[in-house]
């Protein structure tokens, strides 16, 4: 385990004549929570799509404990997409029978208790749920996993304020502590106290990658005021 979970060397991914991220070099460790920060289309989503398997490199390299996201590694990757994938006539408990028949890390129990913390109904179908239900749902199942890495493109967009503490702590309280949680989020703010790396992308690089400790402690600023001085000034 003295191995970085994440490393990319170079990493690039163009859609087209589109370059989405430009020659990206980072490492991550074993058992960090990291935010994934960054405005609208600086390549949050397709980073975490690289690191899925559901994209490929277009040059450069990517790995998870040194080996290049495929079968081996989807194994052991919890991912939260963007937007739901399930079919809307299902119920929360076939999800539950749905990720007991695919993930063989999944704690159903552990499931079934959050989804009562979170009082979603086990009778309850995709269909009539509202947008932030679903994704407090869909996050159930996703933290319900042993995972070695958790991958959740904006876990918070879609519900109000008051939820978003409660799922924060959902994410902190739940996730496997020597996996890595890394997040993508427009929400900075909210999220900040549970991070202990921030990484900044902007039109495909990343323009820092720091701890949160740092950022605090060299420069004196919370990761969102340093978000908003960065953005602000090279926009
Ligand atoms: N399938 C695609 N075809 C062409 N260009 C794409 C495609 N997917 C993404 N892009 C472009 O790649 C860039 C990075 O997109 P990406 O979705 O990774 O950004 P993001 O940081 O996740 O954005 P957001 O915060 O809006 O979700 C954007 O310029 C986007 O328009």
């Amino acid at each position: 385990m003295n191995q970085e979970l994440i490393t990319a060397n170079s990493l690039t991914k163009s859609y087209g004549t589109k370059i989405a991220l430009d020659h990206i070099d980072l490492s991550v460790g074993h058992g960090r929570i990291v935010g994934l920060l960054g405005p609208n289309g600086s390549g949050k989503t397709t980073f975490i799509k690289l690191l899925c398997g559901l994209l490929h490199p277009t040059s450069g390299t990517l790995k998870i404990e040194g080996l290049a996201p495929g079968i081996e590694t989807k194994a052991v990757i919890s991912y939260l997409p963007d937007r739901m994938y399930f079919a809307d006539w299902m119920r929360t408990s076939d999800l539950a029978d749905f990720f007991t028949d695919f993930y063989t890390d999944f704690d159903r129990a552990k499931a079934l208790e959050m989804f009562k913390a979170l009082g979603i109904s086990q009778n309850e179908r995709i269909k009539t749920m509202s947008k932030g239900t679903k994704e407090k749902a869909q996050l159930a199942l996703i933290m319900s996993r042993k995972a070695q890495l958790y991958l959740l493109d904006e876990p918070i967009g879609g519900v109000d304020p008051a939820a978003r503490d409660f799922i924060l702590n959902t994410i902190l309280t739940n996730y496997n502590e020597n996996g890595t949680v890394m997040l993508s989020t427009h929400l900075i703010s909210d999220i900040e106290r549970v991070l202990d790396e921030a990484i900044f992308l902007q039109n495909g690089k990343v323009v820092r990658h720091d701890t949160v400790d740092n950022i605090r402690e060299k420069e004196g600023k919370s990761v969102d005021q340093l978000f908003r001085e960065i953005f602000t000034y090279s926009r």
